[in-house]
């Protein structure tokens, strides 16, 4: 492990893990003012065999004003930042209620990509404000000259797209049958292609009726995920924007199923779904 990882304490770091439908996570404590981790201690935390295991790592910090509960931040397994995370939203939700620090079934967090409101709605499942999405190039990022993200073809040996923004930058591809989808290879090509500076997470959704669709994501940073939350919504709105679906859709993905509803364009993204602690441990200098 890199000697630069940081020691709350001088001690042993603690960990939640968790997961929200499938996409797992590592969960640090850094209230108080303790130090991030490297992008060294982040790969080896994700690491599934020589470390925990997980897609992102979630640091809960200090709530910036009284308006939210906590801030968090978010990595990926190879140890770069992101700026949205869905599922890791729930789960930052139900890890404040168990520490006790969010004691009201409604109540806000936030996040590198903005404020998220936070409705609890049973004991395992929340519904999370995912903000308005953003479909002016520019923004997503797409590179220069593009002047519409809603159907974007990068090059002859891609299919098209549509592009957009949740707080981070999605391509979604409709497909006749996600279980053929080459995921991988269209997704590592997408990622590579120079149309997205930031690169991007590429999901591939297929239509089952005007309320329910399938989804597998190929995520920035990990590479495919059981499930990934600000994806489902990019899928759900991309196909709302074209009205191939209705305003409100369940998002099956390879771990669970996700509800996104999306009233209006101009409106606020809202998600619910599940969450689960799966174990509490002590990373140790190896
Ligand atoms: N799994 C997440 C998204 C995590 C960040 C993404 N890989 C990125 O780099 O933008 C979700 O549930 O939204």
């Amino acid at each position: 492990m890199s000697a630069e990882a940081p020691r709350p304490h001088g001690g042993p770091l603690h960990f939640s893990k968790m997961h929200g439908a499938g996409n797992d996570f590592v969960i640090i404590d850094l209230r108080g003012g303790r130090a991030a981790p490297s992008p060294a201690l982040c790969q080896a935390l994700a690491d599934r065999r020589f470390g925990v295991g997980c897609d992102q790592i979630l640091t809960i910090e200090d709530a910036p004003d009284p308006g939210v509960v906590a801030a968090y931040g978010i990595w990926n397994s190879d140890g770069s930042k992101a700026l949205q995370c869905g599922n890791g939203a729930r789960c930052v939700a139900a890890w404040l209620v168990r520490d006790g620090a969010a004691t009201a079934q409604r109540f806000v967090v936030d996040s590198p990509a903005g404020r998220h409101p936070v409705e609890r709605i049973d004991a395992t499942r929340y519904r999370i404000g995912m903000g308005v999405p953003e479909f002016e190039p520019a923004r997503i990022p797409m590179a220069a000259g593009i002047a519409r993200a809603d159907t974007y073809t990068a090059g002859d040996a891609l299919p098209a797209f549509g592009a957009v923004s949740m707080g981070n930058p999605h391509a979604v591809i409709e497909v006749d049958d996600v279980d053929a989808a080459p995921v991988a290879a269209i997704g590592t090509a997408l990622q590579a292609d120079g149309v997205f500076p930031d690169s991007v997470n590429v999901g591939f959704v297929q239509v089952l009726s005007r309320d329910h669709v399938r989804l597998r994501v190929f995520e920035r940073g990990v590479g495919e995920t059981l499930a990934c939350g600000s994806g489902a919504c990019a899928a759900a709105v991309v196909l709302m924007r074209r009205g191939r679906v209705d305003r409100a859709v369940t998002v099956s993905l390879p771990g669970g199923d996700l509800q996104i509803e999306w009233p209006a364009d101009d409106a606020e993204v809202a998600m619910t779904g599940p969450t689960a602690f799966v174990f509490e441990g002590d990373w140790f200098d190896a």
